[in-house]
């Protein structure tokens, strides 16, 4: 085995509970932190230009405060470059956004964003950043537009093979991953991948060679709700008991 495949936890969902109520907890500061000490390389956040679940303040926060690496998924808009200039997180992974979409639905179009990509790349890196990557599918034009415009990394979206209804469909998207990952590797890029993975489809992603980390985020959240709800149940319940009025 080359190096060992690297694990980066997106956190988004635990704000997206907090969101929902407008309450202070749950903080995706202190799931960073548990992510971190269960075994999390990094950790990967998506502020989208709507704000619906990470705030600026978390990535803030997060910043000061994580002891692997931040992962910023965002958008190309000036709001978010100036942004992320400012706060200079290790990693950034540019991701198309759509405001109305419930998540992430394609990859970036590197072809078509060609010259505002090379701009945003050295713009993040002229700031402090200290790697740029490229939220993409698994497409030959795409890959090398990638390598063309410069940036160290891409991130493959694994979302079609998620979605895949049939087992002769997922097998194609597994194969269309591999042929991506192996293009972008002779290309000289690090190669990522993420999105909708989770802990019955993650064996075969896992299992492409040279892949460097994969960023799961959704599985993991809604595996800990229902892993941590018995304690929490008990917790309250012992609560109840031992406030009772006598
Ligand atoms: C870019 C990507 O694949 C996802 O990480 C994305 O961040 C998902 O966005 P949501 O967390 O809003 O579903
Ligand atoms: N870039 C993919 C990511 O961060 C996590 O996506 P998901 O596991 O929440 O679908």
């Amino acid at each position: 085995m080359a190096f060992p495949l690297l694990l980066g936890v997106n956190i988004d969902h635990i704000a997206t509970l907090r969101q929902a109520r407008g309450t202070l907890y749950p903080d995706p500061v202190q799931a960073a932190f548990i992510a971190e000490q269960a075994g999390a390389d990094g950790i990967t956040v998506h502020l989208r230009e709507d704000k619906r679940h990470i705030q600026p303040r978390d990535v803030l926060l997060l910043k000061q405060t994580l002891t692997t690496r931040m992962n910023l998924e965002m958008a190309v808009t000036e709001e978010m470059l100036t942004f992320a200039c400012q706060i200079q997180p290790e990693h950034i992974c540019l991701v198309p956004e759509k405001r109305e979409e419930l998540t992430t639905e394609g990859g970036l179009d590197a072809v078509q964003g060609f010259k505002a990509l090379v701009e945003a790349n050295h713009r993040l890196l002229g700031a402090g950043c200290e790697e740029v990557s490229l939220f993409i599918d698994a497409d030959k034009a795409q890959i090398q537009a990638a390598a063309d415009i410069g940036v160290a990394a891409i991130e493959l979206h694994t979302g079609a093979y998620a979605d895949a209804q049939t087992s002769d469909q997922q097998m194609q998207e597994l194969e269309r991953l591999q042929l991506g990952v192996k293009y972008a590797l002779s290309l000289g890029l690090k190669v990522n991948a993420g999105h909708g993975l989770h802990y019955h489809n993650v064996q075969a992603i896992a299992g492409i060679a040279g892949l460097h980390e994969l960023n799961i985020g959704h599985a993991i959240i809604a595996r800990a709700v229902l892993t941590g709800l018995h304690e929490a149940v008990a917790t309250m319940k012992a609560l109840l008991i031992q406030h009772q009025a006598r």
